[in-house]
């Protein structure tokens, strides 16, 4: 069989590599062995193999030049490529699923909604607001953070993009966005009891509550009074793209979802790193502690504060480096096309696999220890940098916004508590980064 499937891709002008089982290719092995599975890929057939992963024939590329320029070059037919289970719970006008004008309108209504000045006069008050009132009381108690962390941002988002704060509503969206999550990450098989099939009824739920959250609105005419992002989204006067209600509900569901893992994940685990690097703590705790020290215990974090706190920001970057929050992103080829020299067939899943980009000696020197401050020395915004938020026209437009949520998070954390792990905690890096039994800290008040 094994052989036959080999000879079944054997055409000409494909990368090097090889395609395992028919139908479950190389899965197991990518999904067990994890980096190492590509590692050993890559000393065998070079940076740019093929193979058949997550049921589908892939390309991966390792090449720090090939993944830029794929980033860069989704006009020419390299569009998102992410798994069908994802595209069908997350919903047709959501933005991995629209291309060209689309997505260009899609992302323009987006972007408008976490502009440097909607973060500044909308989003930071509420995330500070959030923030300082999620953090109390922690003190005297033994908290699993990857709990508390998942529910921070998950949370926090409802309270911007619909301004939900407690009650029943945000009890119902709660448990159904957990059933949504699970169900994007699983086998698309529609039975009853499956993560599918439970993630797909979950959606449905969610777009009823959102709808209903609409029609109440319009008939109340409270648009105009609230400033969460449906009600902008709905304003047709300041919503320049006009888009549909159904177009206003995926994009919603994407925030919610895009914000979700990436921002709760990089959150513990800079705890964890701060944890075990003492000195990385001192200095991010003295840079709040001086932002705090010239302010009543009251007053908000403000916009030029945030702009400020240069190591804050250096412990995210090397915390979403070092522990990989993203491991690649996906795109597939709309046809026959030629990269690398060689040709990649139309529907063929293309891996940027940037993990190792991150573990690049050259780029980081010593790059296993957790080094906040090589962020200081260059220029960390430069796009070319790293790939950490994704590139081109894809590029992560909730990045200041997740940072600007990390950061607040950080600002109360450290400077109202300090805190030991509570030993026997086991993480997992890959396929994603998660504590299997939670990641448990002793949180102690610092006065
Ligand atoms: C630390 C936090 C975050 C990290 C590490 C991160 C990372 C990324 C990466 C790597 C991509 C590229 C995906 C691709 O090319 O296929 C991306 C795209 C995206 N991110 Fe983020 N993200 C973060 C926070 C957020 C937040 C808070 C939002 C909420 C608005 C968000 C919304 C999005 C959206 C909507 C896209 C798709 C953009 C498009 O397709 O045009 N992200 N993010």
């Amino acid at each position: 069989l094994l052989k036959w499937n080999e000879l079944k891709y054997r055409k000409k002008g494909l990368p090097p590599g090889t395609m395992g089982w028919p139908v479950f290719g190389e899965t197991t092995e990518f999904l067990k062995q994890g980096p190492n599975f590509m590692k050993n890929q890559r000393a065998r057939y070079g940076s740019f193999f093929k193979s058949h992963i997550l049921g589908c024939p892939t390309v991966v590329s390792m090449d720090p030049e090939i993944n830029r320029y794929i980033l860069m070059n989704e006009a020419k037919g390299l569009v998102p490529g992410y798994p069908q289970s994802m595209l069908d719970i997350l919903g047709r006008c959501n933005i991995a699923a629209v291309h060209g004008s689309t997505h260009k309108y899609m992302r323009g209504a987006l972007l408008s909604l976490v502009s440097p000045t909607m973060v500044r006069d909308q989003l930071l008050p509420k995330i500070d607001c959030f923030m300082r009132d999620y953090l109390r009381n922690w003190g005297g108690s033994v908290v699993d953070i990857q709990e508390k962390t998942k529910k921070m941002a998950l949370l926090s988002s409802l309270n911007q993009t619909i301004g939900l704060q407690s009650g029943p509503m945000m009890n119902s969206l709660k448990s159904e966005f957990f059933k949504l999550v699970l169900g994007t990450l699983s086998l698309p098989i529609d039975l009853p009891g499956t993560n599918y099939r439970q993630g797909l009824q979950a959606r449905k739920n969610v777009v009823r509550i959102l709808r209903r959250l609409m029609n109440e609105r319009r008939a109340s005419m409270v648009t105009g009074s609230c400033n969460d992002m449906l009600s902008y989204l709905m304003r047709s006067e300041e919503n320049i793209q006009k888009l549909t209600d159904e177009e206003i509900i995926d994009l919603i569901i994407t925030i919610l979802y895009s914000g979700y893992e990436t921002v709760s994940t990089t959150s513990m685990m800079a705890v964890k790193y701060l944890h075990d690097n003492r000195k990385a703590l001192l200095t991010l705790r003295e840079e709040h502690m001086k932002i705090r020290g010239r302010k009543r215990l009251e007053d908000p974090i403000e916009w030029d504060e945030l702009k400020s706190m240069r190591f804050t920001r250096a412990v995210i970057y090397e915390t979403s480096r070092l522990a990989t929050i993203v491991n690649g992103v996906l795109r597939k080829t709309t046809h026959d096309m030629e990269i690398n020299g060689f040709v990649i067939p139309k529907g063929w899943r293309i891996y940027v696999y940037t993990r190792e980009m991150n573990y690049s000696s050259y780029s980081y020197p010593d790059p296993l220890a957790f080094n906040p401050w090589r962020w200081l020395d260059k220029n960390a915004d430069f796009p070319n940098n790293n790939l950490l938020f994704g590139g081109g026209s894809r590029l992560c437009p909730g990045k200041e916004l997740g940072i600007a949520e990390i950061s607040t998070f950080l600002h109360y954390f450290v400077t109202r508590y300090r805190w030991e792990e509570v030993g026997g905690n086991k993480l997992m890096k890959f396929p994603r980064v998660v504590a299997p039994h939670g990641l448990h800290i002793r949180v102690e008040s610092s006065h």
